[in-house]
């Protein structure tokens, strides 16, 4: 989603457009400055950035995944090399920021060598109003929930498009990451917990044929719609847990300790109490 940057033109400026729309044949004035338009990926890449504002040289940094994550791994990859940085050990959530952390030239390593990260930097697919969040609409859940968990900060940066009043409040997907194994069994089982929220699963499927979507764990993926606001997080979550087959879910609560936000009034930041 496209969306403006607020912009004011001088009001001398206003007075040379409205005379050039009177008088006729008028020599063309100088262009009239236009709104700035950030793009929803330049405000990605805005949020990303101040992130890596807080990382300081010798940390054990976990490094998220998606789109949002992409900005803040390439930028700790460029201070990496123009020796801003120094020292940095990265642990990556998913196979696919191992291997843009490793071209980037990242130190890496994992959680059995480093069970405490100095500070995770992540995005997220919902953020609600108490920083719980939605995370795993890339796939990553797994990984991200084990590395964010160990990690004494756990910064999200988001743009304001992930901003929602509830937990599954977008209408978009909540992922829950499942053994293979009867999946659909699985899938009934999640659904009878929240029929009063309305909820339907989905297999995560990709390609043309539809083939069950694998995590980097060897797991599926189940996506959970909610109608109505499940209610109490960590009832659900403990719910979820519960049962057989689910390895984990989606749902962040309770993790992120600052919140970056970028949207069409700038960036806020904003802590945890
Ligand atoms: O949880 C994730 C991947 O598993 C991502 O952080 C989340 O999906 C947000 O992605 P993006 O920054 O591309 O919007």
């Amino acid at each position: 989603m496209a969306v403006a940057h607020p912009h004011y033109l001088k009001s001398s400026e206003k007075r040379k457009d409205i005379e050039q729309l009177m008088v006729p044949n008028a020599p063309l004035a100088a262009p009239i400055p236009q709104p700035t338009i950030l793009s929803q990926e330049e405000l990605k890449k805005i949020a990303a950035f101040k992130a890596v504002e807080f990382v300081r040289s010798g940390m054990v940094l976990g490094l998220g995944t998606g789109s949002t994550a992409k900005h803040a791994v390439d930028r700790i990859g460029e201070l990496l090399k123009s020796g801003q940085l120094k020292n940095i050990v990265g642990i990556p959530t998913s196979m696919k920021t191992h291997e843009q952390a490793m071209n980037l030239g990242i130190p890496l390593s994992d959680l059995n060598c480093h069970p405490i990260i100095d500070m995770a930097i992540d995005g997220a697919d919902e953020v609600d109003p108490e920083m719980n969040l939605v995370k795993g609409r890339g796939g990553s859940l797994l990984r991200e929930k084990m590395v964010e968990t160990a990690s004494k900060k756990f910064i999200v940066i988001v743009d304001e498009t992930k901003l929602v009043d509830y937990i599954g409040g977008s209408r978009l997907a909540m992922p829950v990451e499942i053994v293979p194994f009867c999946w659909k069994f699985t899938l009934q089982r999640l659904e009878m917990l929240f029929t009063d929220a309305g909820c339907v699963g989905r297999l995560r499927t990709e390609g043309e044929r539809g083939a069950p979507y694998v995590s980097d764990n060897g797991n599926y993926i189940i996506d959970l719609y909610f109608d109505r606001d499940m209610g109490d997080l960590k009832a659900a979550s403990d719910a979820i847990l519960r049962l057989a087959g689910v390895v984990e879910h989606g749902m962040f609560i309770d993790m992120a300790t600052t919140l970056i936000v970028a949207g069409k009034n700038g960036v806020t930041i904003r802590n945890k109490d």
